[in-house]
């Protein structure tokens, strides 16, 4: 027979089921949110809905007031969480904060202790309710209490209720704990980017964050330029020799321009087939020729909202100049086998190496395409005419080329002299190469002046400041530098000579793998 105090068999089942159910549910709540305001309210919610422990609160250190107060509560009206302050000691919720034990009070209205002080007696059940306070404890630190209120003559046994009280303390103080050290660590993380924010801002407007490395009056002078043209939209020509830093700088300008964040788009005026040109450009519509299965946006398109770079402007073939100078004019493009004008919004950046003037006088350059383009020129200094760029630019470049080939080479001063006194005909580029292949044939790690000498031997020589025309030499002289590496037999017979022989490093020098380098010498039969 059952009892009103002993349950029968299938309401112990019940139970025990109900308290799987809120372990269950727990720790799907755990597993889903780290946000302890979330997770320790729902708690109580569960604590109340499935087992009958009601009214549940958080009583936690209150840093503003110096005492305790309830933090997170479930059934409590506003008012009444807003009277659940105790100072440590006070009231049963107080003792369990000072004394770290567990507090059971079986009738509220018999316990001289037990303050009602949140929740009055007239707002609870008429029947007898027990109160329960349990410690939240933090490696063996108390830092507040869990209580509930709870009927006294129920189905559930005290001590499993006790038990699963403990169970949810532990689970509320380790949130809690986590949420700490999640909001520590975020903090020292934001003040270290802050730290760091304001390192970058305090270097001089910084020529190194764009990659741009120089110290010479000329290149600040360019730099400057750039800067104070960067806000606007005006078109802008880069002007100088191959190598000389155009492309670098027309990124740096994006960069530092309202447009960073839109795309910036390359065209190489100068590798691009005449017959492309114009599909690369405008882009084309689906049929408008055999194999446009698809429309496309063009270059101009792509680089919407953002800057676009076309180098090597010099070489563009002359009736795409005209196709080119329509677009500037009406910023407009229209798409082969399109029917309308779409506007375009792109900050126009040109560059070459030859010298337009003379292409004009040549009829191979449209004047009116040049004053369309040539409305903020700005012209970069050759190497040879900025001498002490030469040592920082070492630096800069052996530095990435250790870490790219995992070597540690660094050049001896006598060594680093020869480099400052040679005319760099293919400049920064130049400069770059014989780096790398300085760096992959030392047989050491402090490169010697011969070094120097013998990969500097192996470089086209002209020497341009013999030149009765300085700039019209630089030009060709650069292209002749260009030239040399276009034979493969005899690039890949100079890297063996280099190497001695040493097949691996000669495919590093040539930036090919070992498979590759074997495949090319089969190919020419050597
Ligand atoms: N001031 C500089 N500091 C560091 N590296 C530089 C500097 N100027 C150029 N370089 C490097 O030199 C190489 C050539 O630069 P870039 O391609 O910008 O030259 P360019 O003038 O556009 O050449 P080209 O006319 O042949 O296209 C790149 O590797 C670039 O990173």
């Amino acid at each position: 027979m059952a009892s009103t105090h002993k349950c029968p068999r299938a309401t112990r089942e019940d139970l025990r089921e109900e308290e799987f159910l809120l372990q269950r549910e727990i720790g799907k709540l755990l597993s889903k949110s780290l946000d302890q305001d979330l997770v320790i309210r729902e708690m109580l919610h569960l604590l109340s809905e499935l087992l009958g422990l009601n009214r549940g609160r958080v009583v936690l250190h209150d840093p503003g007031q110096g005492d305790y107060c309830i933090q997170y509560a479930y059934g409590l009206t506003r008012e009444e969480v807003a009277r659940g302050r105790y100072a440590a000691g006070e009231g049963v919720t107080g003792q369990v904060i000072r004394t770290g034990e567990i507090a059971i009070v079986q009738d509220i209205d018999e316990a001289p202790g037990y303050l009602q002080r949140a929740v009055g007696r007239d707002h609870l059940p008429r029947e007898t309710v027990s109160y329960i306070a349990v410690p939240l404890l933090q490696e063996g630190r108390i830092i507040g209490a869990l209580g509930v209120h709870r009927l006294r003559h129920r189905a559930r046994a005290l001590a499993d209720d006790l038990q699963i009280l403990r169970l949810v303390s532990t689970l509320v103080a380790q949130t809690l704990r986590l949420n700490q050290l999640v909001r520590e660590q975020t903090a020292r993380l934001e003040q270290e980017n802050q730290a760091l924010r304001h390192a970058l801002e305090r270097q001089a407007p910084g020529l190194g964050v764009y990659g741009i490395v120089g110290e010479s009056a000329a290149l600040h002078r360019v730099f400057r330029h750039i800067e104070q043209v960067a806000a606007t939209n005006a078109t802008v020509l880069l002007l100088g020799e191959s190598g000389t830093g155009k492309e670098l700088f027309a990124r740096a300008l994006h960069l530092m321009s309202p447009r960073r964040d839109a795309p910036f788009v390359k065209v190489n005026c100068g590798a691009i087939p005449e017959n492309l040109f114009e599909s690369e450009l405008f882009g084309y519509e689906k049929g408008a020729f055999t194999g446009a299965n698809a429309s496309r946006p063009g270059r101009f398109e792509q680089a919407s909202g953002g800057t676009i770079f076309l180098d090597e402007i010099g070489d563009l073939p002359l009736p795409m100049q005209v196709k080119l100078l329509r677009t500037l004019q009406e910023r407009t493009v229209e798409r082969i086998g399109g029917r309308k004008e779409i506007a375009i919004d792109v900050r126009i950046v040109a560059a070459t190496n030859l010298d337009l003037q003379e292409r004009i006088r040549e009829g191979r350059f449209r004047l009116d395409l040049y004053y369309r383009l040539n409305v903020i020129p700005i012209h970069l200094p050759a190497l040879r005419d900025r001498r002490e760029d030469i040592p920082p630019l070492v630096r800069y470049h052996l530095n990435q080329i250790n870490q790219a080939y995992q070597r540690n080479v660094n050049l001896s001063p006598e060594a680093l002299q020869r480099l400052v006194d040679y005319p760099w005909p293919g400049n920064i580029r130049q400069l770059r190469n014989v780096l790398e292949r300085l760096a992959v044939l030392a047989e050491g790690t402090l490169i010697q002046p011969a070094a120097v000498e013998q990969v500097l031997g192996g470089e086209f020589r002209t020497s341009v400041l013999e030149s009765p025309e300085p700039s019209r030499a630089a030009s060709e002289t650069v292209r002749d530098y260009q030239l040399v590496q276009q034979s493969d037999r005899e690039r890949i017979e100079r890297a063996l000579a280099q190497t001695r022989g040493n097949k691996s490093r000669a495919a590093q020098l040539l930036h090919m793998t070992l498979r590759q380098f074997n495949y090319r010498m089969k190919l020419l039969n050597m």
